[in-house]
């Protein structure tokens, strides 16, 4: 019984994670946008500015935000540290790549480096965020300036898109994230990487799958093949936000699961 219902809390509350790396050429922001990343969805109060140092190995934050976990891998952008992004490539969903978008003279360096990162087989599919950072600076490119300077041509495949933030007021940072949640949880590469972990079923999206009857009905039939095997429980679903729990016989616990199924 106790298992039943802990089984369904796990189910209904637990979040999908998410694996994001932040990548982009030394001085670009990345870790100033890191932290302010986690005291923009958490509670936690981020490194000031002035505290942050250039990173030469990886700098990991979480955050939540709805239904998801987010772990976010920070990679130092310095020239002779760049070939190990690559280690990180395999696991990730998604790929932040971020622009000093006040810096013209660095764009050249932005753009080779990124056009890299995108020919990599083992990042294929992942979705794509490029956020041209330093909007507080009067003389910052915007988004739509950067992507056409940036002209990338590996990108006709991928699901991206180009933001303007800053890493110091947070602007632009909630929707970028918000974006990415939602196409990482739509997009083939995660479930190219739930289908390699072994992991069956859709992601859940907020309530997904128990926000109709019918997901919760097929969603408790199999619940009750799972318990009847183990507590000698029956629950009957009745078509009401109520469910009734019963103590019964397994074979009319298997008869009723027959009947869900037969329906479809
Ligand atoms: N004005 C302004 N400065 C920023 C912003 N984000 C970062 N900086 C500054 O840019 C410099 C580099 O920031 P970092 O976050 O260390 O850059 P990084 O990309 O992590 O650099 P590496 O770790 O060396 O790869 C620091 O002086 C930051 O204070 C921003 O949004 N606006
Ligand atoms: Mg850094």
């Amino acid at each position: 019984m106790f298992s039943l219902f802990y089984g369904l809390w796990k189910y209904i509350f637990s979040k999908t994670e998410f694996h994001v790396l932040i990548l982009g050429i030394d001085k670009a922001g990345k870790t100033t946008l890191l932290e302010k990343l986690k005291s923009v969805h958490s509670n936690l109060e981020g490194l000031p500015p002035d505290r942050i140092i250039p990173t030469v190995g990886l700098n990991i934050g979480r955050i939540e935000v709805a239904n998801s976990k987010l772990v976010f891998w920070d990679l130092g952008g310095q020239p002779g540290l760049r070939s190990i992004w690559e280690k990180y490539y395999e696991e990730a969903h998604a790929v932040i790549y971020v622009i000093d978008a006040a810096c013209p003279s660095r764009f050249e360096d932005a753009k080779s480096a990124l056009e890299k990162v995108l020919r990599h087989d083992d990042l294929q599919g992942a979705p794509l965020l490029i956020l041209a950072n330093k909007q507080d600076l009067t003389d910052a490119a915007s988004a739509e300036e950067l992507a056409r300077y940036l002209d990338l041509k590996k990108l006709d495949e991928r699901v991206y898109i180009f933001e303007a933030v800053s890493a110091y007021d947070g602007m632009g940072i909630k929707e970028s994230v918000e974006w990415l949640v939602e196409v990482m949880e739509r997009s083939k590469r995660t479930e190219m990487l739930r289908a390699r972990a072994g992991v069956t079923g859709p992601v859940k999206r907020k309530w997904g799958l128990v926000s109709t009857w019918r997901g919760l009905q097929k969603f408790m039939s199999a619940c009750i093949l799972t318990s009847s095997e183990q507590d000698d429980l029956q629950l009957w679903l009745f078509p009401s936000p109520m469910v009734a729990v019963l103590i019964g016989k397994k074979d009319q616990m298997r008869k009723k699961k027959c009947q869900v199924c037969a329906e479809e």
